[in-house]
């Protein structure tokens, strides 16, 4: 169906949403997008996108609509609001949503549009920006798999792997353990390099001995140099990486999961949240490790004043 003819629906034109319609279209793909805010339509069209007016409209118009939004609330939102994705799906239209939620509202969205004869898939991916640009993506898919196999051309643009998980939910879980890992990662990072500097190391021999190791990997090549020139440019808005790790955690709940880590790891990102960091790159939970070091410090040094013993 849609997709072997290259049209596509794309709801969502946030840093990724606009990373991979605009990768769509560089691939011969003829895309229709909407976003909240319609002005960011703009320079899609100048890529050669048309634009819907509304979730409906777009659903109207292509057999298959691709989302990229930030929440569940606003999957949710885009799919059960007035004018959304379920007043135009019937049978013979596909829905693929590749934000990041949990498997519970993936399934509420599975349920709708299936009930009205419509096709599902959540399609949640790995890999930020600059994957989302190049079509390196790593796509987490699950649901319905004849939608899912007439998915794969567009898959093949905007992924450089993509994954069949089964039943709608795994994506979606699958997607939240990997964020919940990512999420720690960082975290261990931030104490490292705010260790490190304190204790008067340089933190780029740091970083230099972490990418001869066992422990290399390519998050803390990219974001270590940055994070060292206090430079957060948001590839991946720490406000996600918290709301992934909020997801995560609940997940863990669900299934008597002690996650001690990764709920350090939530406070931490909370804290960062809280300093007005929650639009920066999640790298910016660096910051809130800092902060907590320096306000320790006061604590220890105002102890010291009164007559309270440190550690
Ligand atoms: N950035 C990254 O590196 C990655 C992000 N993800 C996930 O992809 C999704 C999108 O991320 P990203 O592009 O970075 O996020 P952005 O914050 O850049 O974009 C969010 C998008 O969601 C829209 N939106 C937010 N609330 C609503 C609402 N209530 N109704 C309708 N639209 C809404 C925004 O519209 P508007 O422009 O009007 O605000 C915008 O299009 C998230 O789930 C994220 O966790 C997954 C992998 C990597
Ligand atoms: O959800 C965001 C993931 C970012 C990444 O995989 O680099």
């Amino acid at each position: 169906m849609a997709m072997e003819e290259k049209e596509v629906g794309f709801l969502g034109l946030g840093i990724m949403g606009k990373a991979m319609a605009t990768n769509l279209l560089r691939n011969g793909f003829k895309v229709t997008v909407w976003n909240r805010t319609l002005s960011k339509c703009d320079e899609l069209v100048e890529n050669g996108a048309s634009i819907g007016e509304t979730p409906a409209a777009v659903i109207k118009k292509c057999k298959c609509t691709i989302a990229m939004l930030s929440d569940p609330k606003a999957a949710l939102s885009v799919v059960f609001d007035k004018e959304g994705v379920l007043e135009q799906i019937c049978s013979g239209k596909g829905y693929i949503d590749m934000s990041t939620v949990d498997a519970d509202t993936s399934s509420k969205i599975n349920e709708a549009i299936t009930s009205r004869g419509g096709h599902f898939i959540e399609a949640p991916v790995s890999g930020s920006k600059k994957p989302a640009e190049d079509g390196q993506l790593v796509i987490l898919a699950a649901g319905e798999k004849a939608l899912y196999e007439e998915a794969i051309p567009a898959f093949n643009v905007l992924g450089k792997r993509s994954f069949y998980l089964g039943q709608v939910g795994n994506g979606a879980k699958m997607k939240l353990v990997v964020n919940m890992i990512m999420g720690s990662m960082m975290n261990a990072l931030s104490e490292g390099l705010a260790l490190a500097s304190t204790s008067g190391l340089d933190p780029q021999n740091l970083l230099d001995v972490l990418d001869l190791g066992a422990i290399a990997n390519p998050m803390f090549k990219m974001k270590g140099p940055t994070m060292i020139q206090n430079n957060y440019s948001p590839a991946f808005p720490l406000k996600h990486q918290q709301k992934d790790m909020r997801l995560a955690l609940a997940l863990g709940d669900e299934n008597a999961v002690s996650m001690p880590v990764a709920a350090a790891a939530n406070e931490a990102f909370k804290k960062a949240r809280s300093m007005g960091l929650g639009d920066l790159d999640f790298s910016a939970v660096f910051e809130a490790t800092k902060i907590c070091y320096f306000e320790s410090l006061v604590g220890f040094q105002e102890g010291q004043e009164h007559g309270i013993r440190g550690p």
